[in-house]
């Protein structure tokens, strides 16, 4: 993956594996080794031989949102439309790393927006979601970020944005807390409004039989 400039591949919101930055890999992997003797391994053990490349490779993966502009690929499918209820993408998965502690949180983010002359293609919903999500983050700002480039980019009456995630330092260290979930809001225009705001509420907690 280049960091310098945005491919089809990277706008379009993948990274192959083939394009990893071989320098960043390499660099990030030396400190790996590193890491791996001061936790009392024995970084030359077959086992462990390949693990700081993939650990870089990983890393690589997890916060290629970077370099991606989430604008960019909501405009390239913003199409003209005279539709003006709310459209709702529930149940969008999402994986991100909190940048306290770089461990996963995960869970699901649930996006409406009430169009003003364009509709945006529905994939480009969930890829704005990851653009976000792949890189170090705390819940809050991911959500804020969703809501700021749908908001800022598509121009709508209105968005909104909840996520649910459990986080994996709360989980697995800290506070040992298997269950919880933390759930973040952000609202823009028409969502402020309660009765529009209850609505897309009603449908997010709805199940299609
Ligand atoms: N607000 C917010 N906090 C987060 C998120 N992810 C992790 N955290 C919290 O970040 C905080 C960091 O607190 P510190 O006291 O500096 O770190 P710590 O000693 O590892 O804290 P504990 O997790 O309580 O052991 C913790 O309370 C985490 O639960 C997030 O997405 N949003
Ligand atoms: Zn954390």
């Amino acid at each position: 993956m280049s960091h310098n400039s945005s491919t089809k591949e990277e706008i379009d919101g993948y990274i192959k594996v083939d394009q990893y930055n071989e320098e960043h890999v390499s660099r990030i992997a030396s400190h790996y080794t590193d890491i791996l003797a001061s936790l009392g391994e024995d970084p030359s053990r077959e086992g462990l031989l390949k693990t700081p490349e993939r650990v870089a490779k990983a890393l690589q993966f997890l916060t290629h949102g970077y370099n991606i502009d989430a604008a960019a690929v909501l405009k390239g499918a913003m199409f003209e439309e005279d539709y003006s209820q709310m459209v709702v993408v529930k149940d969008i998965e999402v994986y991100s790393m909190c940048e306290h502690h770089m461990l996963p949180f995960f869970g699901k983010a649930h996006i409406a927006y009430i169009p003003n002359g364009h509709i945006v293609g529905l994939s480009k919903i969930p890829r704005v979601v990851d653009i976000f999500a792949r890189r170090l983050q705390v819940q809050e700002r991911l959500t804020n970020e969703i809501r700021d480039c749908i908001q800022e980019t598509l121009n709508p009456v209105g968005v909104a944005v909840v996520m649910e995630c459990k986080h994996m330092c709360m989980a697995m260290r800290g506070v040992q807390k298997q269950n919880s979930v933390t759930t973040t809001s952000a609202f823009t225009g028409a969502f402020e409004n309660d009765v529009t705001r209850s609505e897309f509420l009603r449908l997010i907690t709805a199940t299609l039989s």
